[in-house]
């Protein structure tokens, strides 16, 4: 069993609750009911339903991982916590018996006091018992119920209860896949296109598709295959990220775009726990790599490609390395903390105090509830830190991250290829929001690289 782990010293005035207006309607449920689905790689997960007083029912489904952090709060699945891609009855059970009843016959105020309910029902640190599967698909529905209530879409409310202004995010398409994602010898596990400087959120998914399908030639013709990992991105037999890289921006340029930090622009996510072998050492297509060598090696990437961001570039315990990185590049370009975060503002804290990153990965189910996301980015914001919302490797059609993304304000989502309905179910309700909300502005929140503004206590 994993702990939350977090043993750094928290310091409430360096965390960012988000503030929840009151003014937001109250919210009265009869009963939640709940069943097992199945997620877009054919395992169980849970779906959950809330029958509210007035009749409207709202749902919600949760995502799962597979390169999960040791820190993330854990799924229940029938044989014990833990992802293992077993059925989900108990924990379906839990929504059903006990959750249910807690829920039902009494008004809500607000989605944080209804969240704070099912932690403290739960009574675990990291939702061991009714397992962050179910606790997330719940507090989701409860999300849409709020909006419901409110009568405003769920997007507007979430800016409301934020105070944040809304904005449409860059999509970051990842168009190759490797690591705990595909079957091929690719470390890294992302490789993603990010059409920045599109003039809106119509146009960066119509490059990401164009771009998608001018790499499936390239991969078709090379290496005769179209395999997919689990994002929809390729899964070639590709030996080295370089040459993920230089099929990048050929793929770009053939279809008629310019490779660049501000036309489209290459993102990463190594995921690094899946390369580091021990010792402060990380393999990397067949060669061993310390932690110096290995900062190296990203600054190359930096130097001869348009690469705006690195995910995950050292593992999440390896916090010598994480600051090695910060300090070699930092001021250049985004260093986002996944596996290293876990959506935990008490560990993205920790990360701005200690310079380990200066943007945060956001996963609803990484810390189990929607008001601790949002203290989340309340608290990445706070500290001068961008966020960058994020799906699961493995998904289901619930399109919450959209409405997450465009409320917040954050200016980045990363949700797959262009491609599975899993995946592009979120890139098109971007589209819809954006066709009903044409003043939105598009694109990152900030300049897209930056140190944190606020200064830390040592
Ligand atoms: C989306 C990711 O993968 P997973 O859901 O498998 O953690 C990731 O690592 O950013
Ligand atoms: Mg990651």
């Amino acid at each position: 069993m994993h702990e939350h782990g977090y043993t750094g010293h928290i310091d409430a005035a360096h965390q960012g609750h988000y503030i929840s207006h009151p003014e937001t309607h109250p919210v009265a449920i009869e009963r939640v009911t709940a069943r097992q689905i199945l997620d877009s790689r054919g395992y169980p997960t849970v779906s959950v339903t809330l029958h509210l007083h007035d009749g409207m029912q709202v749902s919600a489904s949760a995502p799962a991982g597979a390169s999960t952090g040791a820190y993330e709060a854990v799924e229940l699945r029938d044989d014990g916590p833990s992802y293992s891609g077993r059925s989900v009855h108990r924990a379906v059970a839990g929504v059903e018996t006990e959750i249910s009843p807690v829920l039902a016959g009494r008004h809500w105020t607000t989605l944080r006091e209804l969240d704070d309910a099912l932690r403290a029902l739960d009574g675990t640190e990291n939702l061991t018992r009714l397992g962050a599967n179910a606790v997330v698909a719940v507090s989701i529905a409860a999300a849409r119920a709020f909006a419901h209530a409110s009568e405003v879409p769920l997007h507007v409310w979430l800016a409301r209860v934020t105070d944040s202004a809304q904005r449409l995010p860059v999509p970051h398409f990842n168009v190759l896949n490797g690591g705990a994602h595909a079957a091929n010898p690719l470390e890294f596990q992302e490789f993603m296109i990010a059409p920045v400087g599109a003039a809106d959120e119509a146009a960066a998914v119509e490059a990401g598709a164009e771009i998608y399908h001018a790499l499936a030639a390239r991969v078709k013709a090379r290496f005769h295959t179209a395999g997919l990992g689990d994002e929809g991105g390729f899964a070639p037999d590709i030996a080295s990220p370089e040459e993920a890289m230089e099929l990048l921006v050929q793929a770009i340029q053939d279809a008629g775009y310019t490779p660049g930090l501000n036309d489209v622009a290459i993102a990463i996510d190594p995921a690094a726990n899946g390369f580091y072998e021990r010792e402060g050492k990380y393999k990397i297509a067949g060669k061993l790599l310390g932690r110096d060598q290995l900062v190296d090696y990203y600054i190359k990437l930096l130097d001869e490609y348009p690469l705006r961001s690195i995910e995950d570039g050292f593992a999440e315990d390896d916090h010598a390395g994480w600051k090695l990185l910060y300090d070699a590049v930092g001021d250049r370009t985004q260093l986002v903390g996944d596996d290293l975060y876990v959506t935990d503002p008490r560990r993205i804290s920790d990360g701005a105090r200690n310079h380990y990153s200066n943007a945060a990965l956001i996963k609803p189910n990484q810390i189990g509830t929607v008001s601790s996301t949002l203290d989340a980015i309340a608290t990445a914001r706070r500290l001068g830190m961008q966020s960058m919302v994020s799906h699961r490797s493995g998904e289901t059609t619930d399109a919450f991250i959209a409405d997450l993304v465009v409320g917040t304000g954050t200016g980045q989502i990363k949700s797959g290829a262009p491609a599975r309905g899993e995946r592009v179910v979120k890139y098109n309700r971007l589209l819809d929001i954006e066709l009903d909300n044409k003043s939105l502005p598009y694109g990152l929140e900030l300049a897209p690289t930056h140190a944190p503004e606020v200064a830390l206590e040592p």
